[in-house]
């Protein structure tokens, strides 16, 4: 997947600005603050329709304005598609070749990125709430039936918790309406959680492999999925089902006392162990580090597996955080098979001798020169 050209209009602090040609590699230098984070960010949201860094679209429009507008033309293995995104307070817009999509998720993923930025690190050592949403965002990127069901749950999950909330005393009623409700959440939460199950297999295949490699063989890293019921390792949906409604059964006085629900998806967790500890806990902020930078790289991998290309690659700050081996290691990965973005506030914070062929562009002030 190749990013071709970029045009941005009132997002962030770009008025106007277009920028064709793009290389394989693309470095924008600046100096703090100039929006060289933003351009990533552009890459990023027309990718997702989110950004990676907030959720309040609003902050991507640019000040005083009521909208913002981005496009770009992606060359993809069968043919070139043109992506248009409008934010505004109305909400988003997006059109696929001209084309309205009706729903989002029907537009995210015709454009693939792995972003790695320095606060991925909070994958490693944040709260599940953060691991929670590197997993939406990036299994949504290549099964858009994903967001549809992740959409409906949290749907429901809000219903179901308003009623809880309501402490309508645990009566028949309610009894009745929380058997309705669970079986909705059942539903959408098992295809969550099975997607999801399936991602952290085929992630860990490829995160152990990279990881391993960056650290010369000396650390041997796993992935857990660590469900809120249920072993980590079942993936049937009927079994997963009957296993959910058990344990909505189980907390149901619980649930009423608290006021809200206390099983499914939204509470679930994803565990990194080094050489069998626990990263979170007794890694190294260099082994955290590294562990988060071989989840990116192996979501490179991942991506390309399922849908035979490789997506394009955003780099934000992160080369000068690097020891020069593992920049090195990184720059070689994505080398002439990945399109990459990279930001840096001086050329020679990085190992540029190690990068072929690379577009420079300056930034400065919302003002991009090449
Ligand atoms: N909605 C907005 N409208 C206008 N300008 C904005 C908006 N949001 C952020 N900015 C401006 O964008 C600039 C920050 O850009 P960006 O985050 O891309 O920095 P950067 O060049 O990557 O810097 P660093 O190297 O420090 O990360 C700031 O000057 C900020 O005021």
């Amino acid at each position: 997947m190749f990013v071709k050209n970029l045009s941005l209009q009132h997002f962030r602090n770009y008025d106007e600005l277009t920028l064709d040609s793009f290389g394989s590699v693309n470095l924008m230098i600046g100096r703090n603050a100039q929006g060289k984070t933003n351009l990533l960010e552009a890459i990023f949201v027309l990718a997702l329709t989110k950004s990676h860094r907030t959720s309040k679209d609003k902050e991507l429009i640019g000040f005083q304005q009521n909208a913002a507008q981005l496009a770009a033309e992606v060359d993809k293995k069968y043919g070139a598609v043109n992506l248009e995104l409008r934010l505004s307070s109305q909400g988003k817009k997006a059109k696929i070749n001209g084309l309205e999509q009706r729903k989002l998720s029907d537009f995210i993923g015709a454009l693939n990125v792995v972003m790695f930025a320095p606060e991925d690190l909070e994958i490693v050592k944040g709260t599940p709430g953060i691991r929670r949403r590197f997993l939406d965002m990036e299994i949504g990127q290549v099964t858009p039936s994903y967001l549809y069901h992740l959409q409906q749950y949290q749907k429901v999950l809000i219903q179901r918790n308003n009623m809880l909330k309501q402490s309508w005393g645990g009566g028949s009623d309610m009894t009745t309406m929380l058997e309705i409700w669970n079986e909705q959440l059942a539903e959408h939460g098992v295809k969550i959680i099975k997607k999801r199950k399936q991602f952290i297999r085929k992630l860990q295949k490829w995160a152990s492999d990279i990881h391993q490699g960056i650290t010369n063989g000396t650390e041997r890293l796993e992935l857990i999925y660590l469900p809120s019921f249920g072993e980590a390792e079942e993936e049937d949906e009927a079994v997963l089902l009957r296993q959910f409604m058990i344990k909505l059964s189980q907390m149901k006085d619980q649930e009423i006392r608290r006021g809200m629900t206390l099983a499914g998806p939204h509470r679930d967790d994803l565990a990194f162990y080094i050489n069998g500890k626990e990263a979170q806990v007794y890694g190294s902020q260099g082994q955290q580090r590294t562990t988060a930078l071989s989840l990116k790289l192996a979501e490179i991998e991942l991506i390309h597996e399922e849908i035979g290309e490789y997506p394009v690659l955003l780099l934000d700050d992160v080369l000068s955080e690097l020891d020069p081996y593992r920049q090195t290691q990184l720059i070689e990965t994505f080398q002439s098979k990945v399109q990459t973005f990279i930001t840096a506030t001086g050329i020679e914070t990085i190992n540029a001798g190690k990068l072929k062929d690379a577009s420079i562009y300056h930034v400065q002030e919302g003002q991009v020169n090449s």
